[in-house]
């Protein structure tokens, strides 16, 4: 019998990973961890859209949060008229968050003035000359960082283009093993996909790397609850249209098919 590929089952090695060999650590949150320093995950993207199926993903939430980043917004209203509140808790009276990830991404603040738009940049130089090895996106601005109401997790991320086919690389500081990398995961493969799709290329790997992997003490039985389920066969991702440019999908060009997923999982998220 021909065996069934699981990709997300790398997930459920992390999460086992961490509750075997994590070190208890006090954090910011003061809600406390148990921690490991330095993983890395590969999914491949052709067998199947990386979205967990031991518990309920809020697609919605997933699909909405890599749109707004792409549109530079750094307020949560966007967020919240599409229902999605995963950002309420960090915003001030009006809705900001001051120069996240929209902001770095979209308006990079140069010395002299300028505004870099990464993205723009990084599809036109996968175009032009898909060999380079600076097929860079960084969050990371040590200028900005003061401002920021909550510091990039997701620090950075690198293309890489071979065969004909797109892969990302992702960098993670800080990882919030149970609540924000199955949102992390699904984001960047479905960028990846974007990306791929705007650059007439196939999507190849989606790489995750992460530093401080943590899960929450008050997410520990939630984790041990996922472990025991069997995780189900993998959805596809079906883009309905080609856009013109990255910026211009919307939530309706996007379709899961066969998504088959336990039931959701509820956990407080560390503020
Ligand atoms: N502690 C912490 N973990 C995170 O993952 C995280 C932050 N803080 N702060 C900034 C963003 C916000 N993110 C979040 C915040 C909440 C959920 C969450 O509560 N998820 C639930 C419900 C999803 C929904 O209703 O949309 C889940 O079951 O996945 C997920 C990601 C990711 N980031
Ligand atoms: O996309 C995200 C955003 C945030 N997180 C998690 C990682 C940490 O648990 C907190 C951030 O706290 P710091 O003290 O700034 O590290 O949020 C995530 O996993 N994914």
């Amino acid at each position: 019998m021909k065996m069934k590929v699981m990709p997300l089952k790398v997930y459920l090695d992390l999460l086992k990973d961490v509750l075997d060999h994590g070190v208890p650590k006090t954090d910011r949150t003061g809600t406390g961890t148990i921690s490991v320093f330095g993983r890395q995950l590969r999914f491949d993207l052709s067998q199947g859209f990386p979205l967990l199926t031991t518990k309920r993903i809020h697609i919605r939430s997933v699909v909405h949060e890599l749109l707004w980043f792409l549109k530079g917004d750094t307020n949560i209203r966007y967020l919240n008229e599409n229902g999605v509140t995963i950002w309420d808790e960090w915003a001030d009276e009006n809705g900001d968050l001051g120069p996240v990830y929209g902001k770095q991404w979209r308006a990079w603040e140069a010395p002299d003035g300028r505004m870099i738009d990464q993205i723009a940049r990084v599809v036109e130089a996968i175009r032009t000359n898909p060999d380079s090895r600076r097929h860079i996106v960084n969050a990371w601005n040590v200028a900005d960082i003061d401002q920021m109401k909550l510091l990039p997790c997701h620090v950075m991320f690198q293309f890489y283009v071979a065969e004909g086919k797109l892969s990302c690389m992702l960098t993670m500081r800080s990882v919030d093993v149970f609540l924000g990398l199955p949102f992390n995961i699904a984001e960047y493969a479905l960028l990846t996909h974007m990306m791929a799709q705007q650059c007439d290329l196939e999507p190849g790997e989606l790489i995750w790397s992460g530093g401080d992997v943590h899960l929450y003490s008050n997410h520990l039985e939630q984790a041990k609850l996922q472990l025991s389920r069997e995780p189900f066969p993998l959805p596809r991702l079906v883009i309905k249209r080609k856009p013109p440019s990255i910026f211009d999908y919307v939530y309706e060009d996007f379709e899961f098919v066969d998504y088959r997923h336990h039931p959701a999982i509820k956990a407080p998220v560390a503020i």
